[in-house]
């Protein structure tokens, strides 16, 4: 791959495209052209080829993409191509709900704790996985080579923790209490806020109402 800058908006495609591609990969596909890859995607098989040209055009004229190299080139791109050990800290609704979904180890995110200052909820299993107390945060993360903290705890909490998380030594925080958190600048936050999303589909519903009404 060529040594240089990709844009942002490239890199925030990616992951659809690695998602898509491992569907194929499961459904046995080996190659496929730029036109069918843009109906599958609902994208235009000009922007594939723009997007796909920035990690030095995988495409060959006539014989399309090789979905396998695609898909390893991409995980490549987005740091797959090593497992991540993730921990999560809140162990309420949503931090349950996501040590309960399996389906980010596929990609190698490796579930190894759950922390959360509930004393009832010390030692409750969830997939085989004991929560703990936040106690033996710092050693556990120094022990599991722990790289990314999901912070599921309520807001007026996120700062302490996340303070706590990059003393213990943390490279990434997934961060889903509503607050932005400053960091130091080698510890890598990715906020997400489901309600700017259900925004986002309000807009674009009374949007879609205003423009049928015209
Ligand atoms: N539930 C959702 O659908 C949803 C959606 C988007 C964002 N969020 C945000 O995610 C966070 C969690 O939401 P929830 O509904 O799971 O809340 P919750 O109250 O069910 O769970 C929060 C958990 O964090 C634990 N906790 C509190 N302080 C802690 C600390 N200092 N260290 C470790 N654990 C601590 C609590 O004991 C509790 O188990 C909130 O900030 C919320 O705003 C929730």
């Amino acid at each position: 791959m060529e040594d240089r800058e990709i844009s942002r908006a490239v890199i925030g495609r990616l992951p659809r495209y690695y998602r898509y591609l491992g569907e194929l990969l499961d459904e046995g596909v080996e190659r496929i052209s730029s036109s069918d890859l843009s109906k599958k995607m609902h994208v235009t098989a000009s922007q594939i080829r723009q997007d796909l040209n920035n990690f030095g055009g995988f495409g060959q004229q006539g014989y399309g993409y090789n979905v396998k190299y695609l898909h390893t080139e991409i995980g490549k791109i987005l740091g797959l191509s090593h497992t991540h050990n993730i921990i999560i800290i809140g162990a309420g609704n949503l931090g349950q709900a996501l040590a309960n979904y399996g389906g980010f180890e596929k990609s190698g995110f490796i579930l190894k704790g759950i922390f959360d200052v509930n004393p009832r909820l010390e030692g409750v299993t969830i997939r085989g996985i004991p929560i703990r107390r936040m106690d033996e945060l710092r050693s556990f993360i120094r022990h599991h080579e722990i790289e990314i903290a999901a912070l599921t705890i309520p807001k007026s909490k996120a700062v302490e923790v996340a303070d706590i998380l990059v003393e213990g030594g943390i490279q990434g925080i997934w961060n889903f209490a509503h607050t932005d958190l400053i960091l130091p600048e080698n510890v890598i936050v990715e906020s997400v806020h489901l309600a700017d999303s259900l925004l986002k589909l309000s807009y674009n519903i009374s949007s879609y109402n205003h423009e049928s009404e015209k």
